[in-house]
């Protein structure tokens, strides 16, 4: 399990800890799991870090490198750890320059203890300021400014210092979270606010939501936990996790020799208004390279003859097919017509899986009556023998998935973008009980939110994915999937995962992430899903 606590979670893990040990223990191995950290990142030789997905695992003698270290304390327990840290880099012989924030009369007795083993150091000090930072030749910045304590937007002279350190080409190590961003929500705290951008964060504890959603991401870079020798069993059951293989692998099946078309199912793409033929035919392809049986396009008017580049498609007209004959995505490109809100109606009056997506899911926000009919769905009509097939129903615990960008969950919401960016996990989780539905919401940092309250947040993708198609290809790849007989959640899982992860390996190979086309990420998909069987992950 890879566990994620918001910061109230963190206060009442650390309290419990804090009981058991010596005053000040839990900082001074904050400091020296830090320190060790940093001395690993200089010891990489890189000047800097740039993609690398792990941190390095080895240190070499670095006193004979003359690297020189800005560490940045702030006034709080963050600072605390930061003059820790110091102080151990300081007696490895590395140049240390400390930029102090004066605490006030509250400062804690074991940061007082931290701050006189920092001065008792080789370390210099000076007061926090923007030319400070500017005029150094850095090798490393160690952020120690605010950590889960921020009480309000970082402003002010601090502003001006957190700017100055975004300018540096070197690493920065953010201890615990990036000063300026929210550890739970992964906002920038506001309004008007900075955060730091780190190249790398070492999380203390547990690992936490905002270093991996939302502007999360850019500013924590690669994350490291140091749990601190905290007794696992005080650890809660986290109600948030990260994505990973473990949570979805053994819903995929491998192939059998006996298998035949029927066996891998339908999926019927509904979509494509005129001018947006494109959406539903990207979405079909992915449906198809993802391993279902068969694959429809249904248009709500003038259907294509078929798709040239890909005469596997079945293109339809909509109307006349039966939805009980295979696992419905509808909503790319399908318009807001008359016709096209007739055809929502239908799919989700359709027993089977169904997935909404695009111009589907802003028709349902204008239609409370779909609403309710979608929040209902499942609990009443007997589903036909595909659906049961399909989806196993029997342990799903919701028949439908939703795949929202931010305006869309804002739409369904009533809410501002803003406001379902500066909580997402909320969002999602609110739309997922309210609507019955796995809800998938897209963005850095993709939430997916289940009707009883799970809650995943997915590590893989990249900037790539931000270009026009990608959603289609999501929604046909999350179809197949449950054509294939897997239930809606780990469906969405799945989908999400090996759609971030064809992403990535497109952009190590060097196709993106500038510049990747929807169209690419296709077979990249293909190719995931069979290595996980090659891996013998999937059964
Ligand atoms: N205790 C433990 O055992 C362990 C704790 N650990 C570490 O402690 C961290 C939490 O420490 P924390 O609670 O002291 O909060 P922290 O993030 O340092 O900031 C609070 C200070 O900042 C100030 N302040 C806030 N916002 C501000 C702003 N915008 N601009 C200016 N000032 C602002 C605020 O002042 P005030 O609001 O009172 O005016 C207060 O002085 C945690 O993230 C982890 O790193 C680890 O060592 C593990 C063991
Ligand atoms: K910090």
């Amino acid at each position: 399990m890879k566990p994620l606590y918001r910061s109230a979670d963190i206060r009442a893990i650390e309290h419990a800890a804090a009981a058991e040990l010596p005053e000040g223990e839990l900082m001074r191995r904050a400091g020296r799991a830090a320190a060790a950290a940093a001395q690993r990142l200089l010891s990489s030789a890189a000047p800097h870090p740039g993609p690398a997905d792990t941190f390095p695992d080895r240190a070499p003698a670095l006193q004979r490198l003359q690297v020189r270290v800005l560490v940045l304390a702030g006034p709080g327990n963050n600072g605390g750890d930061a003059l820790e840290a110091a102080a151990h880099l300081a007696d490895a012989g590395i140049s240390v320059t400390v930029l102090h924030s004066r605490p006030g009369n509250a400062q804690s007795p074991e940061r007082a203890a931290a701050w006189r083993r920092a001065a008792d150091s080789s370390a210099r000090f000076e007061e926090l300021s923007a030319p400070a930072v500017q005029t150094g030749d850095w090798q490393l910045v160690i952020d120690g400014l605010f950590g889960i304590g921020l009480a309000r937007p970082i402003g002010g002279a601090l502003r001006a210092l957190v700017e100055a350190v975004n300018q540096l080409p070197c690493p920065v190590l953010a201890l615990d979270v990036p000063s300026g961003l929210d550890a739970d929500t992964g906002a920038i705290v506001g309004p008007d606010g900075i955060a730091l951008r780190a190249s790398h964060t070492i999380t203390f504890i547990g690992d936490k939501p905002g270093l991996h959603t939302n502007e999360g991401r850019d500013h924590a870079g690669i994350v490291e936990v140091a749990h601190l020798d905290i007794d696992p069993a005080l650890l809660p059951t986290a109600e948030l996790q990260l994505n990973r293989l473990e949570l979805f692998a053994r819903h995929l099946h491998a192939r059998r020799h006996s298998g035949h078309k029927g066996t891998y199912g339908n999926v019927a793409v509904i979509g494509g208004a005129t001018g947006m033929r494109g959406a539903p035919i990207l979405s079909a392809r992915a449906a198809l390279h993802a391993g279902a049986g068969r694959v429809y396009v249904l248009f709500p008017e003038d259907p294509l003859p078929a798709d040239s580049g890909q005469p596997e498609l079945m293109c339809r007209l909509a109307e006349g097919y039966d939805f009980g004959q295979a696992t419905l995505a509808i909503g790319p490109g399908l318009g807001d017509s008359a016709t096209a809100a007739d055809l929502l109606a239908r799919a989700i009056a359709s027993q089977g899986p169904l997935l909404v997506d695009a111009d589907a899911l802003n028709l349902l926000a204008h239609t409370p009556a779909l609403q309710r009919a979608l929040a209902s769905r499942g609990a009443t009509a007997e589903p036909t023998q595909h659906a049961l097939q399909a989806a196993r129903l029997l342990d799903a615990s919701a028949t439908a998935v939703l795949t929202p960008h931010p305006l869309e969950a804002a739409r369904l919401l009533g809410l501002s973008v803003a406001a379902v960016q500066a909580d997402r996990v909320a969002a999602a989780r609110t739309l997922a009980a309210r609507l019955q539905a796995v809800v998938v919401l897209k963005g850095s940092g993709t939430v997916i939110a289940a009707p009883g309250g799970d809650c995943v947040i997915n590590p893989t993708g990249n900037p790539a994915l931000a270009t026009a198609g990608t959603g289609d290809v999501l929604s046909g790849l999350c179809a197949a999937l449950l054509a294939q007989g897997c239930p809606p959640w780990p469906a969405a899982l799945a989908a999400v995962w090996l759609h971030g992860a064809a992403a990535d390996e497109l952009a190590a190979s060097g196709v993106g992430p500038i510049g990747m086309t929807a169209g690419e990420l296709i077979p990249a998909i293909r190719a995931g899903i069979n290595r996980l069987a090659r891996l013998n992950l999937v059964r």
